[in-house]
């Protein structure tokens, strides 16, 4: 670990950015190179050019995204396939123009298909349909693996791809519609609480199955995974592929995680379903082995993570991201 690297965190206002952010702090890195959206668009050929031609990066988390839940993902899929495919196809390919030997791209637990068996091992990839809600945002993902691994395989660069579970915690998005599950319900939950309400709705059935990871450990796993030396590395992930699976390997049901916000909430009303609302995929569990074999495990308890989110969400009431 060179902690003199020149680092740039790619999306580093956003939830998973801005833990990676604290995480490369803690580890005493001293030279973090950020950009928001309007000061460099990463979706902008030209302006990424001049800006890896200026800084002299060597180490890329790739953190920037077009990112949203279900219903966000379903309403706008000309945004999420375009600008995702343009930010990976600008950062990978001028990180790598500009001699950039590594670089760690963010993916999504939503690459493998929607009746994968589960767990979920990394081989999944490409053996089946996507779900329909997220396929236009799923194929830009796995468009950023394959650039990854194409790089790798012609040039010999070190370009890693993660793939986490849905993930939580501290800087979410608290949009009423455009958010995940969990901020969703953190919100709507506090609000019914708030207004004395005696009951609250979710969306869908509330039998699908998700697997939740609170953005501390996603951030320590991707400094981890790309600190790890490439021999190792490379034996752990499958030949010709440059993707690992993140997650806890756990999973439990909407109305689970639902309960569980209410508790933490102290809500004691009501939780029902909407089936006129889209569930999504059965069920996303992650084949999490191979990072387990690599010497890496989630430490942070649902239970927790949440009160943790919770936490954050009402310090920041007055300044929710939306
Ligand atoms: N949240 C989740 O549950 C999951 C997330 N992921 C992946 O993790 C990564 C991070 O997600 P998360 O932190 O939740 O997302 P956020 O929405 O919280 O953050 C995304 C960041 O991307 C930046 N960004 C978006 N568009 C552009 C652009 N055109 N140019 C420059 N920057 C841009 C934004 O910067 P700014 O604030 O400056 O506008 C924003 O801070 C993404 O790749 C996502 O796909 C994967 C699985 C689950
Ligand atoms: C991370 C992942 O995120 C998205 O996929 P998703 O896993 O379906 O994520 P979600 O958090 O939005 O929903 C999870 C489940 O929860 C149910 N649900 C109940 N009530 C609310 C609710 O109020 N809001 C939301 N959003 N969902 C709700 C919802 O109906 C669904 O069954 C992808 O598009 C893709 O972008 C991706 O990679």
């Amino acid at each position: 670990m060179n902690l003199d690297s020149r680092v740039f965190v790619a999306g580093h206002r956003g939830m998973v950015g801005s833990a990676i952010i604290r995480q490369l702090k803690r580890k005493g890195y001293r030279y973090i190179i950020t950009r928001t959206s309007l000061e460099l668009d990463l979706t902008n050929q030209a302006a990424v050019a001049v800006f890896f031609a200026e800084e002299n990066i060597d180490m890329v988390y790739l953190a920037a995204a077009k990112v949203g839940g279900i219903h966000a993902n379903n309403t706008y899929p000309a945004e999420f396939i375009y600008q995702n495919l343009m930010i990976e196809a600008n950062v990978i390919h001028q990180a790598f123009t500009h001699g950039v030997q590594k670089l760690l791209f963010l993916g999504s637990s939503c690459i493998y298909p929607k009746l994968a068996e589960q767990p979920m091992q990394e081989s999944a990839l490409l053996s089946g349909y996507l779900e329909s809600t997220n396929e236009p945002y799923a194929i830009a993902k796995i468009a950023g693996i394959k650039l990854c691994e194409s790089y790798n395989r012609q040039y010999g660069v070190d370009y890693r791809s993660v793939m986490p579970t849905n993930l939580y915690g501290p800087g979410d998005n608290y949009h009423p519609e455009n958010s995940h599950v969990i901020p969703a319900l953190i919100r709507r939950i506090h609000e019914a609480k708030e207004q004395g309400l005696s009951d609250v709705s979710i969306w869908g059935t509330g039998m699908p199955k998700r697997e939740f990871l609170h953005v501390d450990d996603m951030a320590k796993a991707s400094v981890f995974i790309m600190n790890l030396d490439k021999s190792i590395y490379c034996n752990h992930v499958e030949p010709m592929q440059s993707h690992i699976n993140v997650g806890t390997g756990i999973d439990c049901s909407i109305l689970e995680v639902a309960q569980t916000i209410a508790n933490v909430i102290e809500f004691e009303g009501q939780i029902k379903t909407d089936p006129s609302k889209p569930d999504g995929a059965p069920r996303k569990l992650m084949d999490v082995d191979r990072l387990r074999q690599l010497g890496w495990e989630a430490e942070i308890k649902l239970d927790i993570g949440v009160r943790d989110a919770y936490e954050s969400f009402c310090k920041n009431i007055d300044n929710l991201r939306m």
